[in-house]
């Protein structure tokens, strides 16, 4: 790769790299480095065991899972249910997928992120334990509910529909203004499937499986929680529901993914304060996007106007109250009323929570309007001259606009909604046609004959709807009346910042050009049938060089498929918004109790973080769009490699591409070196490696992963057509030691020939915020993308049977091993590169 040509795509997806900023909690202890892995793992395995459990903690597992909370637990979940066994899959494929999905995720999206995947899986989990569910279930049913609940929020770029609608993202076209994102989920996890080539392995079952998976995720879309919840409604009012029949058991996980979806709020306190927190934190993050740009903010965007604890009160009572009535109805079970449990006891502190606000701002508000007494007898002093000229003077124009505090002098619904409050920018207030949110004329909702809560008269003789109020959490379906709206580009106000500049993730604001966007919408609607032309668009998986040469055999693979392949288009997509449902508060609630917020949740988007150091210049940084992608790159303290020509490749780089230059790269997957067989030569645990013996790991994988083949849950009862396997210990526990990534590359300036020792490297992993390349290099050890080597079959095969499928075996190469167990050790057998 000498000089470096211009690529062909500059858009950018950098996911994978943001991935990296995930912290490493063994860090904290570094003075003990050879029992880090030994406590790290068996944490692991301790939050696993507990995994069925609703008290679960995502952050922890995500934690103490070294970042891989999501591969980690969708593997255990596989090995658990038996899909393994089942569909005769091989783990390596099955890691491969779920690494694959979490990468496809944004880890800098506060709330839409991996742990948000791993949590709603949990969720899913839950609730598939339910006896009233598991026993009718099918496994390509459980292996659907897992990947659709995993999948669900794939590739999430952290902004709303409402906002790709508005800023004309090329997705929103794509789709048509329709479930956008969610539509934009389950593609990507089609093409994850592909891609890992678990979808291969499953050929007789790939078509429900997909069909599957698709329903349930595109019942995520909030938008059509009401056509959910009025079915869902009209079927426990009539006891029509037979989970013996295929159709409801599918309704039944629709239902099932998007409780665990917005299940957070049912979670024990701790636990759900932080999502609430987090999910508050990206709307926030929004606001500050649209302000940024323009756009009128969307109400529960806007941190000037609402607060978290309004937005969670409104949120409990208009979108989760409604479904966990329902759910709990369906279910009856002690699970059930534990969760409805929560969600009033946790209802109840953020109304405390609200109420205090209330109390200070109408505080604020008072004593605002109180004269100053100073000023008072000040004014006493005047000389009646001066009175007199100042009664000649034409009252003073209006204080600065404070919406927030004007409406809070009494608090109303509306205040306390927010629906009132949409903050305009002030130079566009006039001129902006406003808000106006579609409201959903479901007919079986307008029919509906539900009870009148209080609360819900008390909107109606506040003028609002229900509907109205429940849009503030998502976005309209419909853009015509939902955004913005513009009906045309001419028609827009000229935009001062775009959003190219502003979005959360740079690679969604990499939109195709509108060109492009009608090239697109034509090849996906001007023939029949439109969908058949996109399985997964290249906007996931990136469309960089480097993404290139890794993605390209699942091109080839794709084009193979029954769907063809666009290559052209870009990534991007967001959450969905929500429509009216009519939410039948069954409950008088009364607010005893106090929560405590963090008084600032907010922070400033990444592209207001200070700069640091500028980045290298690449060869390629010679075009706007480069250096605005650097900016961004510095910006989020991504890693990267500026060798030239080698500028893409990060660690995902084909291995034989990279010139054995290790040093330069940030991952430790073994680059160019020969592999030996692995039974063969191995060294003692601990002991100094040979080359062959570093060529093999990378200390990625938790080796419980690869090797741990049972689950143990007091509260698990084997289901259906699936054989959980049981076992009574997890022998690895015994096995493993070590920590510190055995491949670390040499370092300059590091001792020892230039090879770091142990503690120097733990030592620079620890947390005094002067993390150099050696801590990047560190952390990276537990978040290793899937990297290839280049091995023959026969190789492979031996590798791949004797860490899998040969547990005398694997035990053997185990011992001799510390750290964690290569991925690509895992994949090598079956790269399909
Ligand atoms: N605690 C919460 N407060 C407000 N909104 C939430 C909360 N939890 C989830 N949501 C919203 O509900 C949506 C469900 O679908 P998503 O996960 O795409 O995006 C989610 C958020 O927009
Ligand atoms: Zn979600």
């Amino acid at each position: 790769m000498g000089s470096s040509p211009t690529p062909a795509c500059s858009g950018k997806f950098l996911t994978m790299h943001k991935r990296r900023r995930k912290k490493l909690t063994t860090r904290s202890l570094s003075q003990d480095n050879a029992i880090l892995d030994d406590i790290h793992h068996g944490q692991v395995q301790k939050i696993l065991n507990r995994s069925s459990k609703w008290a679960f903690n995502a952050f922890t597992l995500e934690t103490v899972a070294g970042g891989r909370s999501l591969p980690v637990f969708c593997v255990h979940l596989f090995h658990y249910y038996g899909l393994l066994d089942h569909f005769h899959l091989d783990v390596v494929h099955v890691w491969k997928l779920f690494t694959l999905i979490e990468e496809g995720y944004h880890s800098t999206n506060p709330y839409h992120n991996s742990i948000h995947a791993t949590d709603v899986t949990q969720a899913m989990h839950c609730f598939l334990q339910e006896s009233k569910i598991r026993q009718h279930l099918t496994p390509v049913e459980i292996m659907a509910a897992i990947i659709g609940a995993v999948a669900h929020d794939l590739d999430h770029p952290g902004v709303n529909q409402h906002f790709l609608i508005t800023t004309k993202n090329h997705l929103a076209q794509l789709y048509q203004n329709m479930s956008v994102l969610e539509n934009h989920h389950w593609r990507s996890a089609v093409g994850c499937l592909l891609e890992s080539g678990v979808a291969n392995q499953l050929i007789p079952y790939r078509d429900e499986l997909e069909k599957q998976i698709r329903d349930l995720i595109l019942a995520t879309d909030i938008n059509r929680q009401n056509e959910f919840l009025t079915q869902f409604k009209k079927h426990l009012d009539e006891k029509t529901l037979d989970l013996r029949k295929p159709g409801d058991r599918n309704f039944i996980l629709q239902i099932a993914l998007k409780c665990a979806d917005i299940s957070n709020p049912t979670r024990p306190w701790d636990i759900s304060r932080k999502w609430s927190l987090k999910v508050c934190d990206e709307f926030f993050r929004q606001g500050e996007f649209e302000r940024k740009l323009n756009l009128p903010v969307t109400s529960i965007c806007d941190q000037q106007s609402t607060s978290i604890a309004k937005i969670q009160v409104g949120f409990f009572r208009i979108v989760v109250f409604p479904l966990f009535y329902e759910w709990h109805r369906f279910l009856e079970s002690d699970l059930s009323n534990h969760m409805m449990n929560i969600l009033e006891s946790n209802r109840q502190k953020w109304e405390e929570q609200e109420r205090k606000e209330n109390a200070e701002e109408t505080q604020t508000e008072l004593s605002d309007a109180e004269p100053d007494i100073s000023e008072d007898e000040e004014a006493t002093k005047r000389s009646s001259e001066a009175i007199s000229i100042i009664e000649t003077i034409p009252p003073p124009p209006p204080p600065p606009r404070d919406i927030r505090r004007q409406s809070l002098a009494v608090p109303t619904l509306e205040s306390t909604l927010g629906v009132r409050r949409h903050s305009v920018p002030v130079n566009m207030e006039q001129s902006l046609p406003r808000t106006i949110y579609r409201r959903e004329s479901l007919p079986l909702n307008k029919g509906s004959k539900a009870t009148v809560s209080p609360q819900t008269e008390s909107r109606a003789s506040s003028g609002l709807r229900e509907e109205d109020e429940m849009q503030r959490f998502g976005s309209s379906s419909d853009i015509s009346s939902s955004s913005p709206h513009y009906s045309s580009a001419e028609e827009q106000p000229e935009r001062p910042l775009s959003a190219e500049n502003l979005l959360p993730e740079p690679t969604i604001a990499s939109m195709t050009s509108n060109a492009e966007v009608g090239r697109l919408s034509s090849v996906l609607q001007g023939n029949n049938p439109p969908a058949k032309y996109l399985t997964r668009q290249q906007t996931f998986p990136p469309p960089q060089p480097f993404m290139r040469m890794r993605y390209m055999s699942a091109t080839v693979e794709m084009s193979t498929c029954k769907e063809t392949v666009h290559e052209d288009s870009q990534s991007s997509s967001s959450q969905s918004s929500r429509e009216n449902i009519s939410a039948n508060n069954k409950t008088q609630y009364t607010i005893p109790s106090i929560a405590v917020l963090s008084p600032n949740n907010s922070r400033p988007p990444d592209f207001l973080l200070p700069e640091g150091p500028a980045p290298q210049k690449s060869s390629f940084a010679n075009n706007k769009r480069e250096t605005e992608a650097a900016d961004k790159e510095k910006v989020c303290k991504m890693v990267k490699l500026t060798e030239p020509g080698q500028r893409y490749e990060k660690e995902n780089v084909d291995p034989r591409r990279t010139n054995g230059s290790l040093s330069k790269r940030r991952g430790s997957a073994p680059v160019s070196l020969p592999l030996a067989k692995p039974d063969e030569n191995m060294p003692p645990a601990g002991g100094g490696m040979d080359s062959d013996t570093q060529s093999l790991r990378r200390g990625s994988v938790p080796i419980e992963i690869a090797h741990y083949q049972s689950y143990e849950d007091e509260n698990s009862d084997p289901v259906i057509n699936i054989t959980p396997v049981e076992t009574t210990r997890m022998f690895w526990q015994y096995q493993r030691r070590g920590s510190a990534p055995l491949d670390l590359p040499p370092l300059v300036g590091g001792g020892n020939g230039g090879m770091l020792d142990r503690r120097e490297l733990t030592r620079h992993t620890s947390l005094n915020g002067k993390a150099g390349r050696r801590k990047k290099q560190l952390r990276r050890r537990s978040s290793g993308g899937p990297e290839t080597v280049c091995l023959s079959d026969a190789h492979s095969e031996t590798l791949s049977r004797l860490l899998l499928r040969r547990p005398e075996n694997s035990d053997a190469l185990l011992a001799r091993r510390r750290g964690s167990l290569p991925i690509e050790v895992l994949t090598v057998g079956h790269s399909v590169f």
